[in-house]
């Protein structure tokens, strides 16, 4: 059995800022060290898109349908306590929700059970630089965004590619002024130099009391909806819906045909921005749509979509 702790990053970030994306990275850099790595995810929806990210030969553990931060507190620690008595790990990576506040995922993950069996390395979190910029979200949810960097050893500022250069430097001084202790990253692709995990980070997070936490914050009830969607779409009739609905949709990720073009497609919509990404003949999965918003109304989402993409209760022709 490996003697020393096994240690814990957290992924924290709003949806869509680019956690899946950190998370191949850090698992490629880890991979490369020879290190031995587990991944434990918490998705909204009761369809898993993002595991999707982690290699076959990396043990997952999902926990699907809720958020660590309102209803799977315990199930988290329960996750964590299999994963370190199943395999002899070094490292795990926890993928919070794009909903999670960081101390929350902390408290489940101080659990008695666990504290000599694991050291919390580093809190991560990922911010999209135009998001924080044009800070459009409710209330609510612009104080969890300011939460999760508060609470960050490391911010990345990602999607740089998407904001001018003195937007963006407008964004480091707020998130500076957020959280001065954090080392702050600017990046594309949340390509960070993951070698700084390696060596000793300060233990800022490890040592803020957790109950330390402002109770101002109400727990979010970000809804979600899947939708299996058996016709081929159009992608520029879905993009123009999605920018004219009437849904509060913070984030839509799923597999889709497409009209124009044979195969199987990742879609991933945050923030405005639609991407497809071509998935490998090898994966067998099914069409579906997942939507993350709030007050979303699955029926009126439905109907919306219909127009879209045809009668979903039917095969295409
Ligand atoms: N243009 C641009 N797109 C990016 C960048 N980083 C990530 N993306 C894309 O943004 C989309 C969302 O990225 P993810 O890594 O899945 O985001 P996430 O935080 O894991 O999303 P949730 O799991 O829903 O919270 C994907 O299509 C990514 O390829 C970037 O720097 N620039």
């Amino acid at each position: 059995m490996n003697a020393s702790k096994i240690e814990l990053v957290i992924l924290s970030g709003f949806l869509g800022s680019g956690k899946s994306t950190l998370l191949k990275k850090l698992i490629e850099h880890e991979k490369k060290k020879e290190r031995s790595i587990a991944v434990l995810m918490n998705e909204l929806g009761h369809i898993s898109i993002d595991s999707a990210s982690v290699p076959a030969n990396v043990p997952l553990k999902e926990m699907l349908n809720g958020c660590i931060c309102c209803t799977m507190q315990g199930e988290l620690g329960v996750q964590l306590k299999e994963l370190t008595e199943e395999h002899d790990l070094d490292v795990i990576f926890i993928e919070a929700t794009g909903a999670a506040h960081p101390l929350d995922v902390l408290d489940a993950c101080t659990h008695p059970l666990l504290v000599d069996k694991l050291e919390i390395k580093a809190v991560i979190t990922v911010v999209n630089a135009k998001q924080w910029y044009e800070q459009k979200l409710s209330n609510m949810l612009k104080k969890l965004l300011q939460h999760q960097v508060k609470f960050a050893d490391i911010v990345l500022i990602n999607k740089i590619d998407q904001i001018n250069e003195s937007g963006l430097m407008s964004v480091r001084d707020s998130i500076k002024k957020t959280n001065g202790q954090a080392k702050i990253l600017s990046t594309h692709y949340s390509e960070m130099d993951c070698a700084l995990l390696d060596g000793g980070l300060s233990e800022q997070l490890t040592q803020k009391n957790t109950k330390d936490k402002e109770t101002d914050i109400e727990h979010l009830h970000l809804q979600t909806c899947a939708i299996p969607i058996n016709h081929s779409i159009d992608r520029i009739k879905l993009n123009e819906w999605l920018e004219k609905s009437n849904q509060s949709i913070l984030r839509v990720k799923g597999f889709i045909q497409l009209a124009e073009t044979p195969g199987i497609y990742l879609f991933n919509y945050s923030y405005g921005h639609p991407t497809f990404e071509r998935v490998k003949q090898s994966v067998n999965v099914e069409s579906v749509l997942v939507f993350i918003g709030e007050n979303l109304d699955k029926k009126a989402l439905e109907k919306e979509l219909e127009e879209v993409v045809g009668d979903l209760s039917m095969k295409n022709q």
